[in-house]
Formats: structure tokens, C-alpha cells, sequence
């Protein structure tokens, strides 16, 4: 594969140039183990380990490489190299860290567009779309929604759930389709770009993984595993989250993105509930939180039926969690930098005391 049709930029190669990168090979994260990554190249698949000052010189976990990355690495040996830098990602798509609280995971950086899923049957929940949308905003991520399974309902049901989204998400590209009869699927095939890289959110069961199989540029007996001729021609199976798609687009599905979503803390509400932002401007308080206040300007738009209930109610409840983790984050920096002042205190008693 060319990186052009890895999605290399010619941005990123303007920053290789002018950061004296041209040295090194580029490719692109497939895989993250434990600091040891497979590296998808112009020469196949290496497998790569940091170099130390590369380790060293991070300040946080984020600054070492994350699927989606691009990287500069020297080769060593065959099907080998050391990761020397990460270029700068475009997007990244994080959540807060499992138990870890206020602290943040990257799950894959460098996505253009994400694909939200939802299905017509138990799935079908507005809220929720309304919540990956904020993710994909504050990631830096473009959105496009996807209703599955219209197989299980008339078209005119179809219709119906697609104007109730259309209603609350007005300008976000919106398709249905069904991965049993292939409906819709030829019209969201056209939606796949060249060199564009694509993820998948939504809950367990909607049809990701079937959407997948539709999507997918080649055929595979299990998605993201492939056959690579590594290690002096030793045949193994890697496991690689970079999957090729239709017309040149490339698809991240990792373990991390299935979780991602719920109830990460993400600011981008002002991006998914523009309305709401708008009508606040008119509200009589500056400081209004659209809760009971006379003169509020959201709560009459709810009461004459040009802002939905739910929505309103919806952002309330996500700028509620949205605090508590800005909170929390606040939080950490103060332990951390109480931490850091007692420990050059105890460094400079020692050095006093002499031991
Ligand atoms: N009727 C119908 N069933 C579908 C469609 N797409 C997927 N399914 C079924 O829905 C179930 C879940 O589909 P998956 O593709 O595994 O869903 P997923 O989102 O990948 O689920 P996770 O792997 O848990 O995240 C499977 O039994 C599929 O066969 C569809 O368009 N129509
Ligand atoms: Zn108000």
C-alpha cells in the first residue's frame, strides 16, 4: 500500500519536510501492544519498538504512539524498525481512562469521519446519537449517522425514524440501510472516500461488525486479521485495526472504540446542541441555565414547540457529567502539583542532611 492510500496528507509530509524527518521511513500505527506497534509501511508491515528518547521524553501516555498515528522510523533488521517521532495528529478520539479518573486514553487518532450506528429496533435512541456527536466534535472528527436493520420495519417506518433524527440532528449527513437486503448499501458506499480513514460508534448489537463486512474492501474470514510475511518470511497472523474499505477508505476498528462513548466526559456540546447555544444568547440572564428562570428564552422555544423536550433535557444531563469531569481533571492537576512540591522538598531536605 502507497501512503496516500494509508490517507497520508501532503500537510504531514510539509511537517516531515520542515522538521528534518526525511531521513526516516513514514507508516502508519496498525496495532498497539504494550509499547511494541505494527506499523503499516510502503514496505509491508514492520514491527516497531520505541526509541528510548522517544519514551523518555513523553510527558504523558499520549505523547507515545496511538493507532491511527503516523510515524518516522529507521528500519534495523528485516520486517523491523525503532519509532523515532509521531507527527502531529489531526483528530483524536479519547476517553477517560478506566479507573484512572480525570485522566484520558487515546483510543485512535488521525480519523476523518465517524460513522454513528444506531438500529431501528431497541437501539433506536436519539440521546445517544446526540452523545457521539458531541464525541466526534470535541475530537475533531466529522460525523455522518447510519440507521441499520430497516429490514425489520415498513418503509414508511424507515421515514418516519429518519425525520424524528432529522428533527433533533438537522445538517449531519444521515442514511439507513440494511446489511441483510443490501439496501442503501450501494448509496453509502458513495459516502467512502479515497484515503479518508473512518471509524464506527455505536452501541453493542446495532450492526458495526455486519457493517463492516459490507464495507470492507477486501475479503477476510475474520475482520482484522490478516496473514503478513514477517520475520524472514515467517508467516504469521497480525492483528491489525487499519482495515481497507471500499474505494480506498481506510476503516479503524480496535477493542478500545466499541467502548468509547457513553459516559466519557467531552466538551463539543456547543457543536451538537447549536440551538440551545443559540436561544441562550436570548435568554434574559446571561448567566440563565434554562432550567426555570422568567425570560428564558430556551424554556419558551420548548414550550412553542421549536425545541424538542428531550433534547433540551438531554443536554442538561451531558453538561452535567461534562462538569464532573472537567472537575475531576482540576482536581488531578492540584494532587499532582501538591505531589511535585513535597517531593522537591523532601530532595532538598535530603541533600541538606546529606543522605
Ligand atoms: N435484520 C438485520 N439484522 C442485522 C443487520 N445488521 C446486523 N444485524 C444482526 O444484528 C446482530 C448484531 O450485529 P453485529 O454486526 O455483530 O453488531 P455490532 O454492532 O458489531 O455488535 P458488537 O460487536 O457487540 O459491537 C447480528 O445478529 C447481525 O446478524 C441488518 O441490517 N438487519
Ligand atoms: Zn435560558
Amino acid at each position: 500500500m502507497t501512503l496516500e492510500e494509508l490517507g497520508y496528507r501532503p500537510d504531514l509530509e510539509n511537517y516531515r519536510k520542515s522538521h528534518n524527518l526525511e531521513p526516516f521511513m513514514i507508516g502508519r500505527v496498525a496495532s498497539e501492544h504494550r509499547e511494541r506497534y505494527h506499523v503499516q509501511s510502503e514496505q509491508g508491515m514492520l514491527e516497531c519498538e520505541l526509541l528510548g528518547n522517544l519514551r523518555f521524553s513523553a510527558e504523558s501516555r499520549s505523547d507515545l504512539p496511538a493507532v491511527g498515528d503516523w510515524v518516522a522510523m529507521s528500519p534495523y533488521d528485516e520486517g523491523k524498525a525503532l519509532i523515532h517521532a509521531v507527527l502531529p495528529r489531526y483528530s483524536i478520539l479519547e476517553r477517560q481512562a478506566v479507573g484512572k479518573f480525570g485522566e484520558k486514553q487515546i483510543i485512535a487518532t488521525n480519523i476523518d469521519v465517524g460513522i454513528i450506528v444506531l438500529s431501528v429496533n431497541r437501539d433506536f435512541n436519539i440521546n445517544r446519537v446526540e452523545r457521539y456527536l458531541t464525541l466526534c466534535h470535541a475530537s475533531g472528527i466529522e460525523p455522518m449517522i447510519i440507521l441499520t436493520k430497516t429490514d425489520l420495519i415498513t418503509q414508511p417506518e424507515v421515514q418516519q425514524l429518519l425525520d424524528r433524527i432529522r428533527t433533533r440532528i438537522p445538517e449531519v449527513p444521515l442514511l439507513a440501510v440494511s446489511n441483510l437486503s443490501g439496501q442503501g448499501i450501494d448509496d453509502l458506499k458513495k459516502h467512502i472516500l479515497k484515503g479518508k480513514t473512518y471509524c464506527l460508534l455505536g452501541s453493542s448489537g446495532v450492526g458495526k461488525s455486519s457493517l463492516i463486512n459490507s464495507l470492507s474492501g477486501e475479503v477476510r474470514m475474520e475482520i482484522g486479521e490478516i496473514s503478513e510475511m514477517i520475520d524472514r518470511g515467517k508467516h504469521v497472523t497480525t492483528h491489525r485495526e487499519l482495515i481497507p474499505m471500499v474505494n480506498g477508505g481506510i476503516l479503524i476498528d480496535n477493542p478500545g472504540m466499541r467502548e468509547v462513548g457513553i459516559t466519557d466526559g467531552q466538551s463539543g456540546l456547543e457543536s451538537t446542541f447549536g440551538t440551545i447555544y443559540a436561544l441562550a444568547g436570548q435568554c434574559k440572564f446571561t448567566d440563565c441555565t434554562h432550567t426555570s428562570e422568567v425570560g428564558c428564552a430556551v424554556l419558551e422555544a420548548v414550550r412553542n414547540g421549536e425545541l424538542d423536550e428531550q433534547a433540551l433535557e438531554n443536554f442538561h444531563k451531558m453538561e452535567r457529567e461534562n462538569a464532573r469531569f472537567t472537575t475531576s481533571i482540576r482536581e488531578k492537576h492540584k494532587k499532582d502539583k501538591i505531589m511535585g512540591k513535597m517531593f522537591k522538598e523532601v530532595k532538598a531536605h535530603r541533600k541538606r542532611k546529606k543522605f
